[in-house]
């Protein structure tokens, strides 16, 4: 697939499931991920994968995060942990912070462009993929179940498989550029920017 096609082409999964994404893919996925912009190469990020069996290992950290919560409802407490589940395989991205001269919110910007390398490069070998939040991330389960460290956040995840053949994925609308994107002219003043018509 040429890589403007990758960009334009990718969409959010609405419903996943089997395949997921073999070895070979995954390894693929993760090696464009550690590609992200990176200021200063601190590598502001990692991630952890769970397929298989492993997701009912997450869905239980989820579900004694939710237990632990105290009054919510035990559909509520099922929805959180079903999410570990909804997908045969996800990638976690962890904005792993360094101590360092780059401003935070760069670290967690390489670890966002990290995640959507992962979308792309998904897109790129075949594999449909969803990025989510992660239910209960600040609590000390679903804190634990990745390893995290003090300091290191959970961007969310990315869920991995096939889109399920039944459900649609409704196109995008373009997002007309000139109420995104302004273009500096000679004079300093800002206009809208010139779209051509290919
Ligand atoms: C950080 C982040 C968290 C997100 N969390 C969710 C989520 O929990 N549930 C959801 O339906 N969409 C979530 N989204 C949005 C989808 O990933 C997706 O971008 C959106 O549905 C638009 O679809 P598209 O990517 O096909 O244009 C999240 C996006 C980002 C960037």
């Amino acid at each position: 697939m040429d890589a403007l096609d990758c960009l334009l082409t990718r969409r959010t999964a609405t419903r996943l499931v089997e395949p997921g994404p073999s070895t070979d893919q995954l390894t693929a996925i993760l090696r464009a991920a550690t590609t992200a912009p990176d200021h200063k190469m601190l590598r502001p990020w990692r991630f952890v994968v769970v397929r298989g069996e492993a997701r009912t290992a997450l869905a239980a950290a989820i579900t004694t995060a939710a237990e632990a919560v105290g009054d919510l409802p035990e559909p509520i407490v099922r929805k959180a942990a079903g999410k570990a589940t909804r997908s045969p395989a996800l990638i976690a991205v962890i904005a792993a912070r360094v101590e360092a001269r780059v401003p935070v919110a760069e670290q967690d910007a390489s670890a966002a462009a990290a995640a959507q390398n992962i979308c792309l490069a998904a897109h790129a070998v075949g594999v449909a993929s969803a990025w989510k939040s992660v239910p209960l991330l600040d609590s000390a389960p679903v804190r634990a179940a990745f390893g995290l460290r003090a300091g290191e956040e959970l961007l969310g995840w990315v869920e991995l498989g096939t889109q399920a053949p039944n459900v649609p994925v409704a196109p995008r609308a373009a997002v007309p550029l000139e109420e995104v994107a302004l273009e500096m002219a000679a004079d300093g003043a800002l206009k809208p920017v010139a779209e051509s018509a290919a």
